[in-house]
């Protein structure tokens, strides 16, 4: 169908392309580039009234961004002086067009290869931890969302089959609380992006929420299916150019550290672990397997320790020590320490902030538990983006 008010190439009118460069400010909210460098923008045009038509093609029938991005196309030409009114010809892309920003984007199937593998100056943080329920995921979304509030790009990796919480904590979850699903664009999925933190997670290919009773498939997962999926989100899941990623994995030891080992050979491994020596044990544990398949341990992060009660009691439920005890036995016998990043207290607004996908962090970033994890995003934050102290790849001759 013919547009209404026929659109000529911008190069036409000085007037058009004022309009296009502002265009180029506005941001697809899912991809997270220019939409002008999305090739969204076809045509514009704009009379001698003042009234400007601007071609939008959308990539994907029922773009859940459709209206955002289109109120931020009239927005951003309504502002160039000269132009009195905006018409927007919203159409979607075509098949061919589709395919050709996919391999803009990451290159043709073909040649698609896993993002953040050893050449990447993206730092791969891999959150394990020896048993389940120990906060794992309650602090990779709040460091994540920390390390996003100092204004860095940060994705998120939800590799936990037993418990893919990482939605729920950032909020993607509909009413139901099944986590959003990504939108496709051709073989690209789009990690939807909670609290400025781009997630992809296992929850958002599985039909039941956790804790819903329903295993949802989870617990048959073994590892070369885990290994497969893994590959997959790092092939085909589109997080652009990230500063950080985090990877939540599955508690426990073995297939998945084979498996990062493997796909990201580079990644740094966080040690998650409550204070008792029982637990202190287990985290070890994970500590070791991830250095025997090749991965450097970044440092221990202590969680659920002593609270310090506003009558100056302490809350001592899981004891205390057990994070300086793992870090000092991940130490021996290494050239460098492994530090204890971090020992966050218990804290009541911690889960109630997990439960409400509100990440503490950002809710109360006075409350102790914010404090202890911003000092890990801090530490984080201030490592930069090099290839230094990397091992480079190199054999020797
Ligand atoms: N410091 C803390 N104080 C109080 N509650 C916490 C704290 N850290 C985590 N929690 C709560 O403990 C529960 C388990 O946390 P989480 O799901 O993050 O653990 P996990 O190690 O990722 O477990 P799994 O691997 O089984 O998913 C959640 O309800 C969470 O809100």
């Amino acid at each position: 169908m013919q547009p209404e008010h026929p659109v000529p190439e911008a190069s036409d009118t000085q007037l058009g392309q004022a309009v296009r460069q502002a265009l180029s400010r506005v941001i697809d909210p899912e991809i997270r580039k220019p939409i002008t460098d999305l090739d969204m923008i076809g045509g514009i045009a704009v009379d001698e009234t003042g009234r400007a038509s601007v071609d939008l093609k959308l990539t994907i029938v029922g773009c859940p961004a459709a209206d955002t991005i289109e109120r931020d196309v009239r927005a951003a030409a309504s502002g160039v002086p000269g132009v009195n009114s905006v018409d927007v010809d919203v159409s979607v892309m075509s098949s061919a067009e589709r395919r050709a920003l996919v391999e803009k984007l990451r290159g043709s199937a073909a040649h698609r290869s896993i993002q953040f593998g050893p050449d990447s100056l993206t730092r791969v943080y891999a959150v394990t931890s020896g048993k389940g329920g120990v906060g794992k995921s309650t602090l990779t979304a709040n460091l994540a969302v920390a390390l996003a509030a100092r204004g860095l790009r940060v994705g998120i990796v939800d590799a936990d089959v037993y418990g893919f919480s990482i939605p729920a904590i950032l909020g993607l979850v509909d009413d139901d609380g099944l986590a959003v699903k990504p939108t496709r664009v051709g073989d690209m999925i789009l990690p939807p992006v909670g609290r400025d933190v781009k997630v992809i997670s296992i929850g958002m290919f599985i039909d039941s929420a956790p804790g819903s009773g329903s295993s949802g498939g989870a617990v048959a997962w073994r590892g070369p299916m885990l290994h497969r999926t893994i590959q997959q989100f790092l092939t085909d899941v589109f997080f652009g150019d990230l500063d950080v990623l985090l990877l939540d994995l599955p508690p426990g030891t073995g297939d998945v550290a084979i498996s990062i080992g493997q796909l990201l050979p580079n990644a740094e491994v966080i040690v998650v672990t409550t204070p008792q020596p029982a637990a202190a044990d287990v985290a070890e544990r994970s500590g070791i397997v991830a250095r025997q398949t090749g991965q450097r341990i970044f440092g221990v992060i202590e969680n659920m320790a002593p609270l310090v009660q506003a009558d100056g009691s302490v809350l001592d439920l899981f004891g205390s020590g057990g994070g300086d005890e793992v870090a000092r036995r991940l130490t021996a016998g290494q050239d460098s320490p492994v530090p204890l990043l971090a020992s966050v207290p218990l804290s009541l607004a911690l889960r109630r902030g997990g439960d409400a996908g509100e990440p503490l962090v950002i809710a109360d970033p006075a409350d102790a538990a914010s404090i202890a994890i911003q000092s890990v995003a801090d530490r984080i934050a201030t490592r930069g983006r090099d290839l230094a102290g990397r091992p480079l790849g190199v054999s020797p001759r």
